[in-house]
């Protein structure tokens, strides 16, 4: 019988058909399977053939109907391993199967594949114009440097003709997709050690960790070398993964992962607590997801939080792990899935009984409003609220003498002693109003479950290992709770996210809370879910000033981020009056669905509810079926999702538009404090709006539309 293997070409060229044509492709597989090679060859129904003038001899390809046809490579190494590699309409699956080529890379030992026809045409062009150009993009490097990183002949001919980085870009999709991306990431200005030991060294391990398990890896025979390629290449073993494959929602991210992602979520240890950075869309989400897997099936009884900054996401997680898990109970037990907030709020209840009602933010607006015309501050609520979280909450200070000698860090306002004991006052009198309402702020819950936890070791949750996803958002009352619910040692934080979408102006420093990541950081730099495109254009939304990375000690950087996708520039239009705008949202909209986007993958998202509410009732009105965004409505209620920026967050859409993007509301001058009244607070406030309108651009997936009515917001003009 003949084994089956699949790319992720393959994969992807599935999930962009209709179920009836899915189908077919599983019964033509199902019975390809079944038969003997000697039968496969003579099957007059799959019509197993050669490509003629192809420039891989294994190219073949098989039926599925009068339409559609199946490029795979067939074995020349004595095995019976067919590796399918893509599924699409008969004149294009010729076409590409005819261009294509196959090899094993000598340094990696994976199989790739470039578009050699194309590369020959191209280089030659490349190749009149660099001999004319002053510089070249890979003149600093040797060849012998390129070689070490897996460039081959073909490849480093190609790039020695390369003159820029939008030239390397158009051999981008031509290329084998290991060699650009280390072609890439030189031309990013990545030290080539660094490269190495990502892109490289991670290959080779999985090589010889195969080896080791007694798989046969030697030569570069089709087989072997599939085998080595996890992150492009599943086997298929039976029938039933095959079913399983066809006919589940398409999740690549299940399977494939890139050598990145894989070498951090499946290494078999971590000494201490681990972070992991990332870009949007890098996988950051998935690498926790596949570590809480890899926890789990490591040893039998070890329970993990999972958790993140909001309850949305951590549905969302819910949903992706038990997916992830085959929907096992038994392991998904083993599993609380929660937000920070709420696993505060169960300790409390648990230890200490009911903690009462939590405060919104405009409650807590208010209260503060109340206690500065009590006390007559010469502070605003504004002022107040923040030192109280950034410095009171932020160092868990308990009375007025620690608050007194505090170093008030990350305030760039001076206080002194006598105006300190003037907002201690002021604290006393608004916890003091909390206590008395049975009320309190999310904040205040956090610390007192640590603080229950601390007191009675033993009692309340713990876990063997906390996942943390959406990090950049937690403040330091969130990460005291987290360090005391796993016990220090091996594995006890794993760590996600990206600071370049921090907006909720969380500021830490790791260390000083007792999580120390030294020499246990990753970072990712594919993006997965946007096209290039649109990576790009929300990139210009952000300062060129540096970002604080999680551990508030150093900075992060987006160097080398990048998608391997493309698609349309995004569009961005300024409009005569808010229902002008609305009419075109709409009209948007409907364009999207024409071309046969669903509703439920569409999201319009304005910064306030109030414009938020108007899209969704225009576009109910236009009779498109819209969902609002709030919490909890099911992942299959069918509509267009309308939310506010906020809620965008760790979420994603084929289509995304982004409305109201005006001067006044980016930034929204009541969020950013002035620079006279506080420096820091107020640079970090702008980077917050910002990265908020980051966020929301960084959802969509293929199509990103941008507006405003009036004058545009001063970042779209960046
Ligand atoms: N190895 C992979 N193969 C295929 N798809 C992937 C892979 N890794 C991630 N993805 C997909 O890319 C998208 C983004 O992944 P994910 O949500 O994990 O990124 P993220 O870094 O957490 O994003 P953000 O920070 O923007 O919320 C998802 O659709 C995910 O399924």
């Amino acid at each position: 019988m003949p084994q089956i293997a699949i790319t992720n070409t393959f994969w992807e060229g599935v999930d962009r058909l209709d179920k009836p044509a899915r189908a077919r492709v599983h019964k033509a597989m199902a019975k390809f399977q079944q038969l003997t090679v000697p039968q496969l060859h003579a099957d007059k129904g799959l019509h197993l053939e050669s490509v003629v003038s192809s420039r891989d001899p294994r190219m073949r390809t098989i039926r599925v109907d009068d339409g559609l046809r199946i490029v795979l490579l067939a074995p020349d190494d004595g095995s019976d391993l067919f590796v399918f590699v893509h599924v699409v309409s008969h004149d294009k699956a010729y076409s590409w199967a005819r261009r294509r080529l196959y090899t094993v890379n000598s340094v990696t030992r994976c199989l790739e594949v470039r578009d050699l026809t194309a590369m020959e045409q191209i280089t030659p062009l490349f190749a009149q114009e660099a001999a004319a150009a002053p510089q070249l993009l890979f003149a600093p490097w040797s060849d012998t440097v390129l070689r070490h990183l897996g460039v081959d002949d073909v490849t480093l001919r190609a790039a020695r003709t390369v003159t820029s980085k939008a030239q390397l870009e158009a051999f981008g999709s031509l290329m084998p997709e290991d060699q650009y991306e280390a072609l890439w990431l030189l031309a990013e200005g990545l030290d080539p050690d660094d490269i190495y030991r990502d892109l490289v060294a991670v290959r080779q391990k999985t090589t010889v960790a195969e080896s080791a398990a007694g798989e046969d890896t030697a030569g570069d025979y089709l087989a072997a070398a599939v085998t080595r390629t996890r992150s492009r290449i599943a086997l298929v073993t039976g029938p039933d993964e095959l079913a399983d494959i066809l006919t589940k929602p398409f999740a690549a991210w299940r399977i494939f992962l890139h050598p990145t992602q894989r070498r951090i979520a499946y290494r078999p240890g971590y000494a201490g607590p681990a972070q992991i950075t990332g870009g949007p869309g890098t996988g950051k989400t998935v690498v926790a997801l596949h570590r809480v897997k890899h926890l789990l099936d490591r040893a039998p009884d070890t329970r993990v939080l999972l958790t993140t900054y909001t309850g949305a996401l951590a549905r969302s997680l819910q949903s992706s792990l038990a997916l992830l898990l085959d929907h096992d109970p038994a392991l998904l037990a083993r599993v609380d899935v929660t937000t920070v907030d709420a696993v505060a709020h169960r300790v409390v209840r648990q230890l200490r009984g009911n903690p009462g009602t939590a405060l919104g933010d405009r409650d807590e607006r208010t209260r503060w409003q109340r206690v500065t015309r009590r006390l007559e501050l010469p502070w605003n609520e504004a002022f107040l609220s923040q030192e109280y979280r950034h410095v009171v909450l932020a160092q868990d200070l308990r009375s007025e003498e620690e608050y007194l000698a505090c170093e008030r860090r990350g305030r760039g306002s001076a206080l002194g002693q006598v105006q300190r004991r003037r907002v201690w006052e002021a604290v006393t009198l608004f916890e003091g109003g909390l206590a008395r309402d049975r009320a309190h702020t999310w904040l205040q819950v956090c610390a007192e479950a640590t603080r229950l936890l601390r007191d009675k070791p033993g009692a309340g949750p713990s876990y063997d290992h906390v996942v943390v996803d959406e990090a950049q958002d937690l403040h330091p009352a969130q990460w005291r709770l987290l360090r005391v619910l796993a016990p220090d040692g091996p594995d006890d934080l794993f760590v996600t996210g990206d600071p370049h979408q921090r907006i909720y102006d969380a500021r830490v420093s790791l260390r000083s809370l007792g999580i120390s990541v030294a020499g246990r950081s990753g970072r990712l730099r594919v993006n997965y879910r946007s096209t290039e495109e649109i990576l790009r254009w929300a990139r210009g939304l952000l300062d060129t000033e540096p970002v604080a990375d999680l551990t508030g000690d150093a900075h992060d950087t987006l160097t080398g981020y990048r998608s391997l996708l493309h698609g349309a520039q995004p569009v961005c239009e300024g409009h005569g009056s808010e229902n002008e705008e609305g009419d075109a949202v709409v009209r948007r909209v409907r364009d999207w669905m024409d071309a046969g986007v669903a509703p439920s993958d569409i999201a319009v998202c304005a910064r306030f509810n109030t414009l938020a509410g108007k899209l969704g009732d225009r576009l109910a009105a236009a009779g498109i079926p819209v969902v609002r965004v709030r919490d909890g409505e099911p992942e299959s209620a069918v509509g267009v999702r309308v939310s506010t920026l906020h809620s965008m967050k760790g979420l994603e859409y084929r289509c995304v538009a982004v409305a109201g993007v005006t001067r006044s509301a980016f930034p929204f001058a009541p969020a950013v404090t002035p620079a006279e009244a506080d420096r820091i607070q107020h640079t970090t406030d702008l980077a917050a709006e910002r990265c908020l309108l980051f966020v929301a651009c960084t959802r969509a997936r293929e199509a990103l539309y941008v507006s405003y009515s009036g004058r545009a917001s001063e970042f779209l003009a960046a």
